[in-house]
Protein backbone atom coordinates (compact mmCIF):
# COMPACT_ATOMS: atom_id res chain seq x y z
CA UNK A 1 0.00 0.00 0.00
CA UNK A 2 0.85 3.79 -0.78
CA UNK A 3 -0.54 6.50 0.28
CA UNK A 4 -0.34 9.98 -1.61
CA UNK A 5 0.04 13.62 -0.86
CA UNK A 6 -3.66 13.75 -1.11
CA UNK A 7 -3.93 11.11 2.12
CA UNK A 8 -5.49 8.34 -0.88
CA UNK A 9 -4.11 4.79 -0.57
CA UNK A 10 -2.85 2.62 -3.84
CA UNK A 11 -3.54 -1.08 -2.76
CA UNK A 12 -1.26 -3.15 -5.31
CA UNK A 13 -2.06 -6.84 -5.59
CA UNK A 14 0.87 -8.71 -6.14
CA UNK A 15 0.89 -12.14 -6.63
CA UNK A 16 2.47 -13.44 -9.64
CA UNK A 17 1.30 -14.89 -12.30
CA UNK A 18 -2.15 -13.66 -12.11
CA UNK A 19 -3.45 -12.29 -8.72
CA UNK A 20 -5.11 -15.63 -7.81
CA UNK A 21 -7.30 -15.20 -4.89
CA UNK A 22 -5.21 -17.77 -1.99
CA UNK A 23 -5.62 -17.89 1.93
CA UNK A 24 -2.54 -15.52 2.19
CA UNK A 25 -3.67 -12.93 -0.55
CA UNK A 26 -7.57 -12.69 1.04
CA UNK A 27 -5.59 -12.21 4.57
CA UNK A 28 -3.62 -9.69 3.37
CA UNK A 29 -5.95 -7.64 1.69
CA UNK A 30 -8.53 -7.89 4.82
CA UNK A 31 -5.42 -6.66 6.96
CA UNK A 32 -4.82 -3.95 4.31
CA UNK A 33 -8.50 -2.63 3.90
CA UNK A 34 -8.45 -2.47 8.10
CA UNK A 35 -5.28 -0.67 7.69
CA UNK A 36 -6.64 2.08 5.04
CA UNK A 37 -9.90 2.32 7.71
CA UNK A 38 -7.88 2.84 10.90
CA UNK A 39 -5.53 5.52 8.69
CA UNK A 40 -8.28 7.51 7.69
CA UNK A 41 -7.23 7.43 4.07
CA UNK A 42 -9.02 9.69 2.21
CA UNK A 43 -10.10 6.73 0.12
CA UNK A 44 -8.29 3.59 -1.86
CA UNK A 45 -7.94 2.44 -5.74
CA UNK A 46 -7.23 -1.15 -6.01
CA UNK A 47 -4.85 -2.17 -9.04
CA UNK A 48 -2.29 -4.65 -9.83
CA UNK A 49 1.33 -5.09 -10.01
CA UNK A 50 1.12 -7.40 -12.95
CA UNK A 51 0.99 -6.01 -16.24
CA UNK A 52 -1.77 -7.97 -17.99
CA UNK A 53 -4.07 -9.56 -15.84
CA UNK A 54 -6.16 -7.47 -12.57
CA UNK A 55 -6.72 -10.58 -11.11
CA UNK A 56 -7.40 -14.34 -11.86
CA UNK A 57 -10.28 -14.46 -8.91
CA UNK A 58 -10.39 -17.64 -6.85
CA UNK A 59 -7.29 -19.88 -6.69
CA UNK A 60 -8.34 -23.10 -7.85
CA UNK A 61 -5.54 -24.47 -6.05
CA UNK A 62 -7.39 -23.73 -2.92
CA UNK A 63 -10.79 -25.36 -3.99
CA UNK A 64 -9.32 -28.58 -5.49
CA UNK A 65 -8.84 -31.69 -3.10
CA UNK A 66 -9.10 -29.16 -0.79
CA UNK A 67 -7.82 -29.58 3.13
CA UNK A 68 -11.13 -29.41 5.15
CA UNK A 69 -10.12 -26.86 7.43
CA UNK A 70 -8.25 -24.41 5.58
CA UNK A 71 -11.20 -25.02 2.84
CA UNK A 72 -13.45 -23.44 5.29
CA UNK A 73 -11.00 -20.76 6.72
CA UNK A 74 -10.47 -19.63 2.90
CA UNK A 75 -14.44 -18.90 2.39
CA UNK A 76 -15.13 -17.37 5.39
CA UNK A 77 -11.83 -15.15 5.00
CA UNK A 78 -13.09 -14.51 1.41
CA UNK A 79 -16.61 -13.21 2.83
CA UNK A 80 -14.75 -10.89 5.20
CA UNK A 81 -12.93 -9.16 2.43
CA UNK A 82 -16.11 -8.89 0.58
CA UNK A 83 -17.80 -7.11 3.55
CA UNK A 84 -14.79 -4.74 4.25
CA UNK A 85 -14.79 -3.85 0.71
CA UNK A 86 -17.85 -3.94 -0.50
CA UNK A 87 -19.13 -1.93 3.08
CA UNK A 88 -15.79 0.19 3.22
CA UNK A 89 -17.33 3.69 4.15
CA UNK A 90 -14.43 5.47 2.71
CA UNK A 91 -14.55 5.80 -0.71
CA UNK A 92 -12.68 2.76 -3.08
CA UNK A 93 -12.20 2.60 -6.82
CA UNK A 94 -10.62 -0.05 -9.06
CA UNK A 95 -7.77 0.85 -11.65
CA UNK A 96 -8.18 -2.23 -13.56
CA UNK A 97 -5.29 -3.00 -15.58
CA UNK A 98 -5.76 -6.30 -16.75
CA UNK A 99 -7.99 -9.02 -16.85
CA UNK A 100 -10.71 -9.40 -14.43
CA UNK A 101 -12.45 -13.01 -14.61
CA UNK A 102 -14.41 -13.99 -11.83
CA UNK A 103 -13.48 -12.94 -8.61
CA UNK A 104 -11.69 -9.82 -10.12
CA UNK A 105 -14.56 -8.90 -11.07
CA UNK A 106 -16.03 -9.34 -7.84
CA UNK A 107 -13.10 -7.66 -6.40
CA UNK A 108 -14.13 -4.11 -8.95
CA UNK A 109 -17.90 -4.38 -8.27
CA UNK A 110 -17.12 -3.81 -5.10
CA UNK A 111 -15.56 -0.71 -5.29
CA UNK A 112 -17.72 2.51 -5.84
CA UNK A 113 -15.76 3.35 -9.59
CA UNK A 114 -13.99 1.40 -12.14
CA UNK A 115 -11.62 2.68 -14.29
CA UNK A 116 -10.29 -0.53 -16.61
CA UNK A 117 -7.41 -0.28 -19.61
CA UNK A 118 -8.38 -0.01 -23.20
CA UNK A 119 -7.22 -3.06 -24.74
CA UNK A 120 -8.19 -7.41 -25.44
CA UNK A 121 -8.86 -7.64 -21.76
CA UNK A 122 -12.14 -8.94 -20.01
CA UNK A 123 -14.36 -8.59 -16.95
CA UNK A 124 -17.09 -10.41 -15.79
CA UNK A 125 -18.70 -13.62 -13.67
CA UNK A 126 -17.75 -16.10 -15.48
CA UNK A 127 -18.83 -19.13 -12.82
CA UNK A 128 -21.44 -21.09 -14.65
CA UNK A 129 -19.39 -21.44 -17.79
CA UNK A 130 -17.03 -23.21 -15.78
CA UNK A 131 -20.05 -25.46 -14.13
CA UNK A 132 -20.08 -23.05 -10.71
CA UNK A 133 -23.08 -21.10 -9.15
CA UNK A 134 -21.98 -18.22 -7.56
CA UNK A 135 -23.37 -17.25 -4.10
CA UNK A 136 -26.18 -14.64 -3.74
CA UNK A 137 -23.66 -12.16 -2.46
CA UNK A 138 -21.23 -12.26 -5.55
CA UNK A 139 -24.54 -12.05 -8.03
CA UNK A 140 -25.79 -8.73 -5.50
CA UNK A 141 -22.35 -7.03 -6.61
CA UNK A 142 -23.15 -7.56 -9.98
CA UNK A 143 -26.16 -6.48 -10.01
CA UNK A 144 -25.70 -3.59 -7.79
CA UNK A 145 -23.37 -2.11 -10.49
CA UNK A 146 -25.22 -2.84 -13.42
CA UNK A 147 -29.19 -3.48 -14.85
CA UNK A 148 -30.78 -6.38 -12.63
CA UNK A 149 -31.62 -7.90 -16.72
CA UNK A 150 -28.37 -7.46 -17.88
CA UNK A 151 -26.77 -8.52 -14.96
CA UNK A 152 -28.99 -12.05 -14.75
CA UNK A 153 -28.44 -12.39 -18.87
CA UNK A 154 -24.50 -11.96 -17.73
CA UNK A 155 -24.28 -14.25 -15.07
CA UNK A 156 -26.63 -17.09 -16.34
CA UNK A 157 -24.37 -16.79 -19.69
CA UNK A 158 -21.37 -16.63 -17.93
CA UNK A 159 -20.17 -13.57 -19.85
CA UNK A 160 -17.23 -11.88 -20.05
CA UNK A 161 -17.12 -8.50 -21.01
CA UNK A 162 -14.50 -6.75 -23.60
CA UNK A 163 -13.64 -3.65 -22.50
CA UNK A 164 -15.70 -1.52 -25.05
CA UNK A 165 -19.10 -4.11 -24.11
CA UNK A 166 -18.35 -3.24 -20.29
CA UNK A 167 -18.39 0.82 -20.71
CA UNK A 168 -21.17 2.72 -19.49
CA UNK A 169 -23.79 4.04 -21.82
CA UNK A 170 -22.80 6.94 -23.79
CA UNK A 171 -25.08 9.13 -26.67
CA UNK A 172 -21.69 11.32 -27.88
CA UNK A 173 -21.49 9.15 -30.41
CA UNK A 174 -24.94 10.50 -31.77
CA UNK A 175 -23.23 13.94 -31.49
CA UNK A 176 -20.14 12.44 -33.30
CA UNK A 177 -22.33 11.40 -35.96
CA UNK A 178 -23.84 15.04 -36.32
CA UNK A 179 -20.36 16.51 -36.41
CA UNK A 180 -20.55 14.77 -40.09
CA UNK A 181 -23.27 17.24 -41.55
CA UNK A 182 -20.28 20.02 -41.56
CA UNK A 183 -20.55 23.16 -42.48
CA UNK A 184 -22.77 24.64 -45.31
CA UNK A 185 -22.19 22.88 -48.90
CA UNK A 186 -24.03 25.04 -51.35
CA UNK A 187 -22.03 28.39 -52.62
CA UNK A 188 -24.20 31.09 -53.53
CA UNK A 189 -26.04 33.89 -51.53
CA UNK A 190 -26.43 33.34 -47.53
CA UNK A 191 -28.94 34.26 -45.32
CA UNK A 192 -29.26 37.37 -43.00
CA UNK A 193 -29.00 35.06 -39.04
CA UNK A 194 -32.54 34.13 -37.67
CA UNK A 195 -33.43 31.68 -34.82
CA UNK A 196 -33.87 28.01 -35.97
CA UNK A 197 -37.21 27.99 -35.90
CA UNK A 198 -38.10 30.87 -37.59
CA UNK A 199 -35.35 29.28 -40.03
CA UNK A 200 -36.93 26.02 -40.32
CA UNK A 201 -40.88 27.47 -40.62
CA UNK A 202 -39.71 29.36 -43.60
CA UNK A 203 -37.75 26.42 -45.13
CA UNK A 204 -40.95 24.55 -44.99
CA UNK A 205 -42.53 26.94 -46.07
CA UNK A 206 -41.03 28.04 -49.36
CA UNK A 207 -40.75 24.53 -50.19
CA UNK A 208 -44.52 23.63 -50.33
CA UNK A 209 -44.65 26.78 -52.73
CA UNK A 210 -44.53 25.06 -56.29
CA UNK A 211 -43.05 28.21 -57.69
CA UNK A 212 -39.15 28.73 -56.32
CA UNK A 213 -36.66 30.44 -57.69
CA UNK A 214 -33.20 28.66 -57.70
CA UNK A 215 -30.95 31.34 -55.89
CA UNK A 216 -34.15 31.38 -53.16
CA UNK A 217 -33.85 27.69 -52.78
CA UNK A 218 -30.33 27.89 -52.48
CA UNK A 219 -30.39 30.29 -49.57
CA UNK A 220 -33.32 28.17 -47.76
CA UNK A 221 -30.99 24.79 -48.24
CA UNK A 222 -28.10 26.49 -47.18
CA UNK A 223 -30.35 27.74 -43.82
CA UNK A 224 -31.83 24.37 -43.10
CA UNK A 225 -28.14 22.81 -43.20
CA UNK A 226 -27.15 26.22 -41.03
CA UNK A 227 -30.03 25.11 -38.53
CA UNK A 228 -29.27 21.42 -38.84
CA UNK A 229 -25.54 22.26 -38.13
CA UNK A 230 -26.15 24.78 -35.17
CA UNK A 231 -28.52 22.64 -33.50
CA UNK A 232 -26.93 18.94 -34.26
CA UNK A 233 -26.48 18.03 -30.95
CA UNK A 234 -30.14 18.68 -29.77
CA UNK A 235 -31.79 17.05 -32.77
CA UNK A 236 -29.43 13.86 -32.38
CA UNK A 237 -30.00 13.70 -28.49
CA UNK A 238 -33.39 13.67 -28.95
CA UNK A 239 -33.87 11.79 -31.33
CA UNK A 240 -31.70 9.24 -29.76
CA UNK A 241 -34.30 9.88 -26.32
CA UNK A 242 -37.27 9.10 -29.05
CA UNK A 243 -35.59 5.95 -30.31
CA UNK A 244 -34.37 4.34 -27.11
CA UNK A 245 -38.16 4.60 -25.93
CA UNK A 246 -39.38 3.16 -28.71
CA UNK A 247 -37.36 -0.10 -28.51
CA UNK A 248 -37.78 -0.17 -25.11
CA UNK A 249 -41.38 -0.04 -26.12
CA UNK A 250 -41.06 -2.44 -28.60
CA UNK A 251 -38.87 -4.50 -26.19
CA UNK A 252 -35.98 -4.56 -28.81
CA UNK A 253 -32.35 -4.83 -27.04
CA UNK A 254 -30.50 -1.68 -27.74
CA UNK A 255 -27.42 -3.00 -26.58
CA UNK A 256 -27.21 -5.13 -30.06
CA UNK A 257 -27.79 -2.05 -31.94
CA UNK A 258 -24.34 -0.89 -30.08
CA UNK A 259 -25.82 2.20 -28.81
CA UNK A 260 -26.05 1.19 -24.94
CA UNK A 261 -23.42 -0.04 -23.30
CA UNK A 262 -23.29 -1.78 -19.66
CA UNK A 263 -21.77 -0.04 -17.26
CA UNK A 264 -19.81 -2.22 -15.56
CA UNK A 265 -16.83 0.02 -16.09
CA UNK A 266 -17.21 3.80 -15.51
CA UNK A 267 -14.27 4.91 -17.91
CA UNK A 268 -11.20 3.63 -19.96
CA UNK A 269 -7.57 4.93 -20.02
CA UNK A 270 -4.85 4.34 -21.99
CA UNK A 271 -2.18 3.15 -18.86
CA UNK A 272 -2.51 2.33 -15.40
CA UNK A 273 -0.80 5.48 -14.34
CA UNK A 274 -3.85 7.51 -16.12
CA UNK A 275 -6.51 4.48 -14.51
CA UNK A 276 -4.97 5.78 -11.00
CA UNK A 277 -5.24 9.67 -11.59
CA UNK A 278 -9.23 9.25 -13.19
CA UNK A 279 -9.73 6.95 -9.94
CA UNK A 280 -8.20 9.81 -7.64
CA UNK A 281 -9.90 12.20 -9.80
CA UNK A 282 -13.42 10.13 -8.61
CA UNK A 283 -12.33 9.97 -5.14
CA UNK A 284 -11.71 13.77 -4.79
CA UNK A 285 -15.25 14.69 -5.75
CA UNK A 286 -15.97 13.82 -2.25
CA UNK A 287 -13.10 16.49 -0.47
CA UNK A 288 -16.33 19.24 -0.15
CA UNK A 289 -19.08 16.15 1.53
CA UNK A 290 -18.58 15.34 5.14
CA UNK A 291 -16.89 11.80 5.73
CA UNK A 292 -19.12 10.91 7.85
CA UNK A 293 -22.35 11.42 6.09
CA UNK A 294 -21.16 10.32 2.70
CA UNK A 295 -20.13 6.50 4.76
CA UNK A 296 -22.94 6.04 6.52
CA UNK A 297 -24.81 6.82 3.16
CA UNK A 298 -22.97 4.81 1.01
CA UNK A 299 -23.70 1.74 4.08
CA UNK A 300 -27.18 2.47 3.90
CA UNK A 301 -27.44 1.89 0.34
CA UNK A 302 -25.70 -1.42 0.37
CA UNK A 303 -27.20 -2.37 3.51
CA UNK A 304 -29.70 -4.69 2.38
CA UNK A 305 -27.35 -6.69 0.01
CA UNK A 306 -24.22 -6.55 3.27
CA UNK A 307 -27.33 -7.59 5.43
CA UNK A 308 -28.02 -10.92 3.43
CA UNK A 309 -24.67 -12.34 3.78
CA UNK A 310 -24.25 -11.36 7.53
CA UNK A 311 -27.50 -13.18 8.42
CA UNK A 312 -26.97 -16.10 6.27
CA UNK A 313 -22.90 -16.93 6.88
CA UNK A 314 -23.01 -20.15 8.03
CA UNK A 315 -25.59 -21.89 5.39
CA UNK A 316 -23.61 -20.10 2.71
CA UNK A 317 -20.27 -21.22 3.85
CA UNK A 318 -21.86 -24.71 3.93
CA UNK A 319 -23.63 -24.54 0.57
CA UNK A 320 -20.15 -23.61 -0.50
CA UNK A 321 -17.67 -26.54 1.20
CA UNK A 322 -20.90 -29.39 0.02
CA UNK A 323 -20.65 -28.05 -3.70
CA UNK A 324 -16.77 -27.87 -3.84
CA UNK A 325 -16.64 -31.46 -2.03
CA UNK A 326 -18.67 -32.88 -5.14
CA UNK A 327 -17.12 -35.29 -7.26
CA UNK A 328 -18.41 -34.04 -10.19
CA UNK A 329 -16.88 -30.22 -9.12
CA UNK A 330 -13.47 -31.43 -8.07
CA UNK A 331 -13.88 -33.05 -11.96
CA UNK A 332 -14.80 -29.89 -13.33
CA UNK A 333 -11.85 -28.13 -11.38
CA UNK A 334 -9.44 -30.79 -12.55
CA UNK A 335 -10.32 -30.39 -16.28
CA UNK A 336 -10.28 -26.30 -16.13
CA UNK A 337 -6.87 -26.25 -14.16
CA UNK A 338 -5.32 -28.90 -16.80
CA UNK A 339 -6.99 -26.97 -19.81
CA UNK A 340 -5.37 -23.69 -18.20
CA UNK A 341 -1.65 -25.63 -17.52
CA UNK A 342 -2.05 -26.67 -21.64
CA UNK A 343 -2.83 -23.10 -22.56
CA UNK A 344 0.10 -21.36 -20.23
CA UNK A 345 2.53 -24.00 -21.78
CA UNK A 346 1.46 -22.91 -25.49
C1 LIG B 1 -16.52 -24.77 -6.63
C2 LIG B 1 -16.55 -23.36 -6.25
C3 LIG B 1 -17.88 -22.93 -5.80
C4 LIG B 1 -18.23 -21.63 -5.61
C5 LIG B 1 -17.25 -20.56 -5.77
C6 LIG B 1 -17.82 -19.51 -6.61
C7 LIG B 1 -16.84 -18.46 -6.92
C8 LIG B 1 -15.89 -18.59 -7.85
C9 LIG B 1 -15.16 -17.42 -8.28
C10 LIG B 1 -13.82 -17.67 -8.94
O1 LIG B 1 -13.07 -16.75 -8.93
S1 LIG B 1 -13.41 -19.16 -9.65
C11 LIG B 1 -11.92 -18.83 -10.56
C12 LIG B 1 -12.26 -18.45 -11.93
N1 LIG B 1 -11.11 -17.88 -12.62
C13 LIG B 1 -10.94 -18.02 -13.92
O2 LIG B 1 -11.73 -18.67 -14.58
C14 LIG B 1 -9.73 -17.41 -14.52
C15 LIG B 1 -8.80 -18.44 -15.08
N2 LIG B 1 -7.61 -17.83 -15.63
C16 LIG B 1 -7.56 -17.25 -16.83
O3 LIG B 1 -8.54 -17.14 -17.54
C17 LIG B 1 -6.22 -16.73 -17.28
O4 LIG B 1 -5.24 -17.27 -16.46
C18 LIG B 1 -6.12 -15.19 -17.25
C19 LIG B 1 -6.97 -14.59 -18.38
C20 LIG B 1 -6.54 -14.61 -15.93
C21 LIG B 1 -4.64 -14.78 -17.49
O5 LIG B 1 -4.17 -15.36 -18.68
P1 LIG B 1 -2.60 -15.45 -18.91
O6 LIG B 1 -1.94 -14.18 -18.57
O7 LIG B 1 -2.43 -15.99 -20.29
O8 LIG B 1 -2.08 -16.48 -17.82
P2 LIG B 1 -2.19 -18.06 -17.86
O9 LIG B 1 -3.54 -18.48 -18.22
O10 LIG B 1 -1.06 -18.59 -18.68
O11 LIG B 1 -1.97 -18.44 -16.33
C22 LIG B 1 -0.69 -18.38 -15.71
C23 LIG B 1 -0.65 -19.42 -14.61
O12 LIG B 1 -1.64 -19.10 -13.64
C24 LIG B 1 -2.52 -20.22 -13.45
N3 LIG B 1 -3.87 -19.72 -13.14
C25 LIG B 1 -4.61 -18.89 -13.86
N4 LIG B 1 -5.76 -18.63 -13.25
C26 LIG B 1 -5.77 -19.31 -12.10
C27 LIG B 1 -6.70 -19.44 -11.03
N5 LIG B 1 -7.87 -18.79 -10.98
N6 LIG B 1 -6.35 -20.25 -9.99
C28 LIG B 1 -5.18 -20.91 -9.98
N7 LIG B 1 -4.25 -20.82 -10.99
C29 LIG B 1 -4.55 -20.03 -12.02
C30 LIG B 1 -2.44 -20.97 -14.78
O13 LIG B 1 -2.80 -22.30 -14.60
C31 LIG B 1 -0.97 -20.81 -15.12
O14 LIG B 1 -0.27 -21.71 -14.30
P3 LIG B 1 1.11 -22.41 -14.80
O15 LIG B 1 1.56 -23.20 -13.64
O16 LIG B 1 0.73 -23.26 -15.98
O17 LIG B 1 2.00 -21.29 -15.18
Amino acid sequence: MAVDNDGIAVVTLQRPPVNSLNLDLLQAMNNTFDDVAKNKSKGMILTSASPTVFSAGLDIMEMYKPDPKRLETFWVTLQDMWLKLFGASFPTAAAINGHAPAGGCLIATSCEYRVMLSGKFTIGLNETALGIVPPTWIQDSLRHTIPTRQAEIALTTGKMFTVDEALKWRTNRGAEGAARLGPPVLEGPQMPPRSPDQILNKTLKMCLSPKMALDTGIIKLNALNEYLVTERTTIVDNAITFGIKKCNDMDINIQKRGRRKVGLIDETAADKAEAIEKCKKFIKRFDKIPSLARGMTKQIFRQEVLQKLLTNRQADTKQFLDLVNQPKIQQSLELYLAMLKQKSQK
